[in-house]
């Protein structure tokens, strides 16, 4: 790592995607210095419209806002992967107590006669509000097109084949997270976090900046270092998987979501959570072998069912 960074970079997608050589180069190795130094980077001119954001946003207030009983009938099952996942039921891998949080999870859609149909659970749906599913699988779309350009401005800086992150998430197990925190109760475990420090389990997180402070990362000195900006621009972060396979090269960086300091208001946020195929293998890529590979090759999906028991939504 050659310079010292003090802020999370803000990239622009556009230089990337519209640039000409030069261009992409520099997105290429902001990119990279922005994930080894930090683990996030911050996106902006993503394409993403205000407008979509927007609604995601007042549905997202919306079907929180329906009673429990109602919310608690878009339970899909123990591991949580599809609908709705009530108060209190995850908690960090190294965490006694639950997040205070809750959320609806949408993954990826498939014609029923599909042979992704026999891979991935049915998304399901709430009655209301209106236009939930047609927005969220809109914006699926929109930050999964977003991911797949940062997989493969990631792809020059490791060596590999520009489509090789790409091809591992096409047909990928990717989830769109819409999370509600809550005004924190009284009667909270003081011990209770929004979010406690933990580590996503996928490739890369494409994060919708969220309606308010609170997400921090554990810099490499060991500080909490708050992740701020513009609600319109989105926050990119290395998982567990790409550490896997980069031979933490890029490390998947502690991050969480503290309580508020000032007014106990609701705050929304919603990660995308870019998955492989179940199949894929994720090994040492070749550049990254250093002094030798520190994990065995394991598929996606095992890693998967792994963490999932680790953090409580699973077995
Ligand atoms: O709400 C946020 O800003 C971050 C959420 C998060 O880190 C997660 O759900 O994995
Ligand atoms: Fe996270």
């Amino acid at each position: 790592m050659a310079r010292k960074l003090t802020r999370v970079p803000e990239l622009s997608l556009r230089t990337f995607t519209r640039g000409g050589p030069d261009e992409r180069r520099a997105f290429i190795d902001a990119l990279m210095e922005g994930f080894q130094y930090f683990g996030f980077i911050i996106l902006k001119d993503h394409g993403i419209g205000r407008d979509l954001l927007q609604r995601a946003y007042g549905l997202a207030e919306a079907f929180f806002a329906l009673p429990e009983a109602e919310k608690l009938r878009y339970m899909t099952g123990p591991d949580g992967q599809r609908g709705y996942t009530p108060f209190g039921r995850e908690h960090a891998k190294d965490s006694r107590v639950a997040d205070l949080k809750e959320f609806w999870h949408v993954g990826r859609e498939f014609a029923p006669d599909s042979p992704l149909a026999k891979i991935y659970p049915p998304n399901v749906w709430p009655e209301r509000p209106a236009g939930f599913r047609e927005t969220f699988l809109a914006l699926y779309g929109a930050l999964e097109e977003a991911g797949f350009a940062m997989l493969e401005a990631l792809a020059p800086s490791l060596g590999v084949p520009d489509d090789y992150f790409r091809r591992m998430a096409t047909d990928g197990n990717s989830i769109l997270r819409i999370l509600h925190y809550p005004p924190v109760p009284p009667d909270a475990d003081p011990a209770a976090l929004r979010a406690a420090p933990h580590e996503d389990i996928n490739l890369i997180t494409i994060l919708v900046a969220a309606n308010g402070a609170g997400l921090e990362l554990l810099d490499r000195d060991g500080n909490w270092l708050p992740v701020d900006t513009d609600p319109d621009n989105l926050i990119v972060d290395a998982g567990d998987m790409l550490a896997r396979a980069t031979n933490d090269v890029i490390p998947a960086t502690t991050h969480r979501v503290v309580n508020p300091k000032g007014l106990n208001a609701s705050r929304y946020s919603m990660p995308f959570f870019m998955h492989p195929h179940s199949g894929a293998v994720l090994e040492c890529i070749e550049s990254c072998r250093g002094a030798g590979a520190k994990y065995p090759p394991i598929t996606a999906d095992a890693f998967l069912k792994q963490r999932l028991k680790e953090i409580g939504l699973a077995g």
